[in-house]
């Protein structure tokens, strides 16, 4: 994936909200004030409480368990899959310590002061790095969010200067996390193939060398939650991403479905998962990535550690065959080089699902 043109990105000063939060404005600054058909209005709790996001037991799914068990956890997955696009999992085999272990590096990554977390700064047009992402313009709104960024997987994609040596154990938890949710993506992958009545291998045979990045999400409380967004409107251009929350975060992501922004309450020990625009291509459209944004809190604080897991950049991605039908379901998207879709990805503000209008084919 090549670099952005950086040179003719002009962004203005984006304000550090950690360091912004300290001297105590009694206004939020204007840059991050959002139009008023943004706000955190249309939210509905009694949605979530009928209906709740669902949950899937990994345990079910594993060789031990009879028949019937994987069957209904299958079903349930697919349903997950095709009506939310979101589901969290319980009972996924990490070991506490190693969601524990990350969630405490990156909690002494972000309360280190200033100077140190700018030595690994998010260039304008990168997306590596301490700062924020998806800025093209003065003009532009800002997120209610400190964020670092880091490609993990394979090594060709990291950039050794942004791996920061404090934390002093950052790296090592950093690597740990990775290599486990790398193995419970590819079992992911595994069962929403079978979901799907596809050979368990469908999508690891066509995704080559998988690309893994994480992005560690830190939001301030901020003094008028409603005026401003955590993180903007967006759907995820991965295959799949991982969400975690730190234990003592607030309420923050919010999905929208029918319309409606739905909010995510934590699970103790649970990681949400969801759909990646690259599985709604793969799939004709049957499971969809769904837009989502994250809200903020007048008292409480929120970090979430989410990683990002993705085709090789060589592998050509279209609907796969099994999944169209010329007379019945004809293909939705064309088919497009996955390193030239992060390449727009990165290269756009985060609108909504408008980055998936790249592969589109319209009516
Ligand atoms: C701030 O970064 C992101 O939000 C992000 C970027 C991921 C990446 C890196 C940090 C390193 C290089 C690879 C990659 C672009 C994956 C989001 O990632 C989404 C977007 C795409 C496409 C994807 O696969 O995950
Ligand atoms: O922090 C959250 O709750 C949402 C994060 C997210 O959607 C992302 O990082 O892509
Ligand atoms: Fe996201």
């Amino acid at each position: 994936m090549a670099p952005l043109p950086i040179s003719s990105i002009r962004v203005g000063e984006i304000e550090d909200v950690q360091e912004l939060i300290k001297s105590k404005p009694n206004k939020v600054p204007e840059r991050f004030i959002r139009d008023a058909n943004e706000r955190g209005v249309l939210v509905s709790l009694k949605t979530h409480l009928h209906q709740p996001i669902p949950v899937i037991d990994l345990s079910k799914l594993s060789k031990s368990n009879t028949h019937d068990d994987f069957i209904f956890e299958i079903l349930k997955l697919s349903q997950a899959c095709e009506d939310w696009g979101f589901f969290q999992v319980i009972n996924h085999g990490i070991e506490v310590n190693v969601v524990d272990d990350i969630e405490k590096v990156a909690k002494e990554f972000f309360d280190m002061p200033l100077g140190e977390k700018k030595k690994y700064p998010m260039e304008p047009g990168t997306v590596q790095g301490y700062g924020q992402a998806f800025i093209f313009s003065e003009d532009q709104k800002l997120d209610w969010c400190n964020m670092f960024a880091l490609g993990v997987h394979p090594p060709s994609i990291r950039n050794p200067k942004l791996w920061p040596s404090k934390p002093v154990r950052f790296s090592e938890s950093l690597e740990g996390y990775s290599k486990e949710i790398r193995k419970l993506c590819k079992r992911l992958l595994k069962y929403i193939a079978i979901s799907l009545g596809l050979k368990e291998g469908r999508f690891e045979e066509m995704f080559g060398e998988t690309v893994q990045a994480v992005r560690m999400n830190y939001y301030p409380p901020c003094s008028s939650p409603d005026l401003v967004l955590g993180l903007s409107p967006h759907s995820d251009g991965s295959a799949l991403t991982v969400l975690q929350q730190s234990k003592d975060s607030c309420v923050g992501l919010q999905i929208l479905k029918d319309n409606t922004w739905v909010p995510v309450l934590p699970l103790p020990n649970a990681l949400v998962i969801n759909i990646g625009d690259t599985v709604e291509v793969l799939t004709n459209g049957k499971y969809k990535s769904v837009e989502h944004r994250a809200v903020t809190n007048r008292e409480r604080e929120r970090l979430t550690i989410v990683t990002f897991y993705a085709p090789n950049y060589e592998v050509e991605i279209e609907p796969m065959g099994e999944l169209v039908d010329d007379e019945t379901n004809p293909c939705k998207y064309r088919s497009y080089n996955h390193g030239e879709y992060s390449y727009h990805y990165v290269s756009n503000k985060l609108q909504g699902k408008k980055s998936l209008d790249f592969a589109k084919i319209l009516n």
